[in-house]
């Protein structure tokens, strides 16, 4: 789906990212580790066309996004990407619900009943019926992050995108994202999120070790493994040879 080719990223006159290439299949979960500092969330926003980059391509179906002018890319982004970030990034001045279908209405890919619908299926999904109405001040910071997930599904995008979307949870709430995580995956969508987490990577089947903007080692677990230990595994070992 995606094809990230020898792209790299300065801002200024520091560079961050070092010619990284690799690819995200279709129904693909990836996610990306590595040190604070050494990239991760620069390499979301490159691949996504949310930044753009100094070198290098990213194709999406075969679409090379990088030539993209701003206004066309933000509409690719609008309808084929969800993006969900550590902090939900919701309204103010909306409800809940409001702010869920609120990248529907912008798209106009549908009618305002055909997004009512899908916002209410989804908020049923991650069980946040109830709190539709209720202004963003009033309910938890699991409730907020799962109505950004809904808001980030409202157009059925191709693909999800996260930055540490457990970053600001406890752990209950994180067991509800990563389930919800895993769900969507299983149903058929393409993920990829930066995580600290090795509870959360360890959902995904392929993870992308990050250090000083380069991939330093890759893994992809096989299917029936206890994801978990692996990873720890991995990790332990990967960090004695840093
Ligand atoms: N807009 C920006 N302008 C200048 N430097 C930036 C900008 N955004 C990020 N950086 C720098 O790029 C480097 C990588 O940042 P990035 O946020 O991608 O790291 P990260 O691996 O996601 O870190 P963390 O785990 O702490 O979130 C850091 O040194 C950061 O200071």
């Amino acid at each position: 789906m995606i094809k990230v080719e020898q792209i790299s990223k300065s801002f200024k006159d520091t560079q961050i990212l070092y010619n990284i290439s690799f690819e995200i299949k279709n129904g693909d979960f990836v996610a990306v580790m590595g040190p604070s500092g050494s990239g991760k969330s620069t390499l979301l926003y490159s691949i996504s066309g949310m930044d753009s980059i100094s070198d290098g391509r990213v194709l999406f179906k075969g679409i090379n996004i990088s030539e993209m002018q701003e206004n066309e890319l933000s509409r690719f982004r609008l309808i084929k990407m969800g993006f969900v970030f550590q902090n939900p990034q919701m309204l103010k001045n909306l409800s809940i619900f409001d702010n869920i279908i609120l990248p529907g209405l912008v798209a106009k890919k549908k009618s305002a009943d055909d997004i009512r619908k899908r916002a209410l299926e989804l908020m049923k999904q991650m069980e946040i019926e109830g709190i539709g109405e209720r202004d963003i001040r009033e309910v938890s910071g699991g409730q907020l992050q799962r109505a950004s997930i809904c808001r980030a599904m409202i157009n059925n995008p191709e693909i999800l995108f996260l930055d540490e979307p457990t970053g600001s949870l406890n752990s209950a709430a994180t067991d509800q994202v990563m389930a919800i995580l895993e769900n969507l995956n299983r149903d058929g969508m393409t993920i990829m999120t930066v995580t600290h987490d090795p509870r959360v990577a360890a959902k995904a089947r392929k993870v992308l070790y990050i250090r000083d903007g380069q991939i330093a080692a890759c893994k992809e677990f096989s299917v029936g493994v206890d994801r978990e230990r692996e990873l720890d595994k991995w990790l332990k070992g990967f960090h004695s040879r840093a």
